[in-house]
């Protein structure tokens, strides 16, 4: 690039619940000065939207139809990512109990994704530096020209407890029952599934500690832009 400046970087990070794909692309993005996008919060914002509005989540013409009304915003400074719906800060509200359980079927709704895929793209093509976008169809379908990809894996019983300690010590068991549930339904929907681009690097963290996934991660990105 002119000037020396080094060309934006394109980071996706796919995987299933609980696999570290936030902690993991918060710390990169802020260790190599990129932005970071939440992609989960969007599909947890609209669901919240859904929810407020009295929207019945069981039926997806009613919320293909509205699917266009909620303006989302998303602030990607990995220090401090933001997300608002029409102006009202949600970052607490989308993490309650209420809007996980329905995220998965207000995600599946074709209409939805294409909305948020549209809102998803414009941020990363006008990231300065670059970004890490983290999801579960990232390098598959929203950036498949992503310079690089990673998925994150690890076993249910390593995610469930690194849940429960978030939630306070809530039942180990439980909680690997409800990611469980969620990931299938992730996986199993028509339009654009959690899964693994072909040219993923894969990355079991079960038996990693965070900080060694970050470095891993790191050392990946780095490899890919000295090549760029
Ligand atoms: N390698 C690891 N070892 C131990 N704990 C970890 C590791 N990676 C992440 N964690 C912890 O596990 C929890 C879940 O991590 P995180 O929210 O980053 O996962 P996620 O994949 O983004 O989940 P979701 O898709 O549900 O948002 C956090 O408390 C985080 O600190
Ligand atoms: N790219 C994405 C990101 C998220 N979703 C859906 C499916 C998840 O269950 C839900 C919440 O994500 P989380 O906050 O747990 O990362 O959002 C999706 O369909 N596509």
């Amino acid at each position: 690039m002119e000037n020396g400046a080094a060309k934006p970087v394109i980071v996706a990070i796919d995987g299933p619940s609980g696999t570290g794909k936030s902690s993991t692309s918060k710390a990169v993005a802020a260790r190599l000065g990129l932005s970071y996008l939440d992609t989960g919060a969007q599909y947890r914002a609209i669901t919240w939207w859904m929810v407020t509005n009295g929207i019945d989540i069981e039926d997806p013409t009613a919320i293909a139809a509205v699917a266009g009304k909620p303006e989302i915003v998303s602030g990607t400074d990995p220090e401090g990512p933001t997300i608002t719906v029409d102006g009202t800060d949600v970052a607490g509200p989308i993490r309650t109990q209420e809007v996980t359980s329905q995220v998965s079927a207000v995600s599946a709704v074709p209409e939805v994704r294409a909305r948020i895929t549209e809102l998803q793209r414009a941020l990363a093509t006008t990231a300065e530096r670059g970004i890490v976008v983290e999801g579960r169809d990232i390098g598959t379908t929203v950036l498949p020209g992503a310079d690089l990809k990673v998925f994150l894996t690890a076993s249910p019983e390593a995610r469930a407890a690194r849940r429960s300690g978030e939630l306070n010590g809530a039942d180990v068991n439980a909680t690997r029952e409800a990611l469980v549930k969620r990931d299938a339904a992730d996986s199993s929907r028509k339009t654009s599934p959690l899964a693994k681009a072909a040219d993923a690097v894969e990355v079991d963290t079960t038996e990693l500690t965070l900080q060694q996934v970050i470095e891993c991660v790191v050392t990946l990105v780095e490899e890919k832009r000295d090549a760029k």
